[in-house]
């Protein structure tokens, strides 16, 4: 296992401690979520942990979980008790970029019902303003793609179509992602506002004092970070 992969494992463990036996938990999506979910499962194989249910965030969440022996059930209205999940940027105030692995949907649909929002990462996704280092992925309706991000482009020039190959990236509810560049300065409800309000888009990356801490964990041992 590479340092950095080390380095986020530490920080799931961090964050499945939270969890109690009966909790219903809302299950990442990602490379360091995965680590959460397959503690969960041990947990659970080695007794530590009982009756807890799974609400996954993605399919490849879904799968994950089934294979550790995580039970889950698909996510209705009742409030999640925690939900535990990775990021691509953290601001100092917790506020959020993600989607870098195409689940934000389902992440953000899910984790607002969590009464604990639980980020874990490494070092590196850090930022002092969001923006700083990854781009910010917006869900956006195939079904005339190219006037959405026509009219996203209007206020959010220079992203891009996510097309990783010779076709566009298709997330989990079949639609695209168009991955914005931000502003240097901009104010991040406002910014969520205009966006969510331009025809074509489902939503965006951006996670807005959602999450109640985060565990980022460094060479030197894992801070933990709450929101102010
Ligand atoms: O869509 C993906 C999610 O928002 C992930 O939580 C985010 O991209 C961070 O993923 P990773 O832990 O692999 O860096």
């Amino acid at each position: 296992m590479s340092d950095l992969e080390a380095l986020k494992k530490e920080a799931a463990l961090k964050a499945v401690a939270l969890v109690r036996s009966g909790d219903r938990v809302g299950l990442g999506t990602g490379s360091t979520a995965k680590y959460a979910i397959e503690e969960l499962g041990r947990k659970l194989a080695a007794g530590e942990l009982t009756g807890i249910i799974g609400v996954s965030t993605s399919e490849a969440s879904e799968q994950l979980a089934r294979q550790v022996g995580v039970p889950t059930e698909p996510l209705d209205p009742r409030p999640l008790d925690i939900a535990i999940d990775g990021a691509d940027e953290i601001a100092p105030n917790l506020d959020l970029v993600k989607g870098l692995g195409g689940a934000l949907v389902r992440e953000k649909v899910t984790e607002v019902q969590a009464r604990r929002l639980i980020i874990i990462a490494d070092h590196t996704k850090l930022v002092g303003q969001l923006g700083e280092k990854a781009p910010l992925p917006i869900e956006i309706l195939k079904f005339g793609f190219l006037s959405t991000i026509d009219r996203l482009r209007a206020f959010l020039p220079g992203g891009q179509l996510r097309q990783p190959g010779a076709q566009p990236y298709v997330t989990d509810n079949g639609n695209y992602i168009y991955d914005a560049r931000l502003p240097d300065t901009f104010d991040p409800a406002e910014l969520e506002r205009r966006i969510k309000g331009t025809l074509g888009v489902v939503d965006t990356g951006l996670f807005l004092g959602m999450a109640e801490r985060a565990f980022v964990a460094a060479p030197d041992g894992v801070q933990e970070l709450t929101r102010p």
